[in-house]
């Protein structure tokens, strides 16, 4: 089964729209010629629309950081599906670490949106991983089965089929401490069997599992050259073009054509 690579950089609250907005274009320029990878940004949001005005049209998809489940209402601050179907993006991050640990975001509110997003068209980028205590303590894979079930939970095999898991061990993300590329192939390969057990083998084959948890140029192409690793979702180095499109560039190496 051949999965193409997705690398996404999720901005986090960093850039302001100008910012963004250069990027984008400096991006676009120094990543040309990899056509073997799917490039993925995920600017704040106020970044979005002027960012999806550079875009439109390039190979470069846009994704939200968080977003509600609801179409629309009285949610003060809160984004809805629609709005970001309408403007352009194309995936949205569900279930960060940090949503999780300071805004609260549950398994259960994530399938909530993951079902919205879905049904606008969207295309989620579902964040699991464990704690350092939680790894010590040897509970990494019933962690991240918990929350695969959670958020994934009642959603059509087909739907399963066409998202992105993103393996992020918390303890691994901003700390410059990567996950060896055989820790985290072991548990990617865990939760491709999870999902074979829950949604059937063609969804495992199809769904895309990334790695994230400081990663760069120097770290990706053995983390890519893993069976069940099929892509990074980048912090802190998709911040600087020349890290991203290095990130980018070594990815489409380690795959080939
Ligand atoms: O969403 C991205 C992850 O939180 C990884 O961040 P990092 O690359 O700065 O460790």
């Amino acid at each position: 089964m051949v999965r193409q690579p997705i690398i996404a950089g999720n901005w986090k609250m960093y850039k302001t729209p100008s910012e963004a907005v250069e990027f984008v274009r400096r991006l676009q320029e120094a990543s040309a010629g990899v056509d073997n990878v799917e490039i993925v940004v995920a600017p704040p949001f106020p970044a979005l629309v002027p960012v999806a005005g550079v875009l439109a049209g390039s190979f470069i998809g846009l994704a939200a950081q968080n977003m509600f489940w609801e179409a629309e209402g009285a949610f003060t601050g809160e984004v809805s599906p629609v709005m970001l179907a309408e403007i352009g993006c194309r995936y949205v991050i569900l279930g960060h670490s940090e949503r999780r640990q300071y805004f609260g975001e549950t398994d259960a509110n994530v399938n909530r949106k993951a079902w919205a997003a879905l049904d606008r068209g969207l295309v989620p980028i579902v964040c699991v991983g464990e704690s350092l205590d939680e790894r010590e303590a040897g509970r990494t894979e019933k962690v991240v089965t918990a929350q695969i079930q959670g958020c994934l939970a009642g959603l059509p095999a087909d739907a399963v089929a066409g998202l992105v898991i993103a393996y992020e061990p918390v303890w691994a993300i901003g700390t410059g401490r990567t996950a060896s590329p055989a820790d985290a192939q072991e548990v990617s390969a865990r939760i491709r069997a999870l999902v074979a057990e829950l949604f059937g083998r063609e969804a495992a084959d199809r769904v895309r599992i990334q790695y994230g948890g400081s990663v760069k140029p120097e770290n990706t192409r053995a983390l890519i050259s893993q069976p069940d690793i099929d892509g990074a979702l980048v912090g802190g180095a998709s911040l600087k073009v020349e890290s991203f499109a290095g990130i980018i560039r070594e990815t489409g190496g380690a795959v080939g054509r």
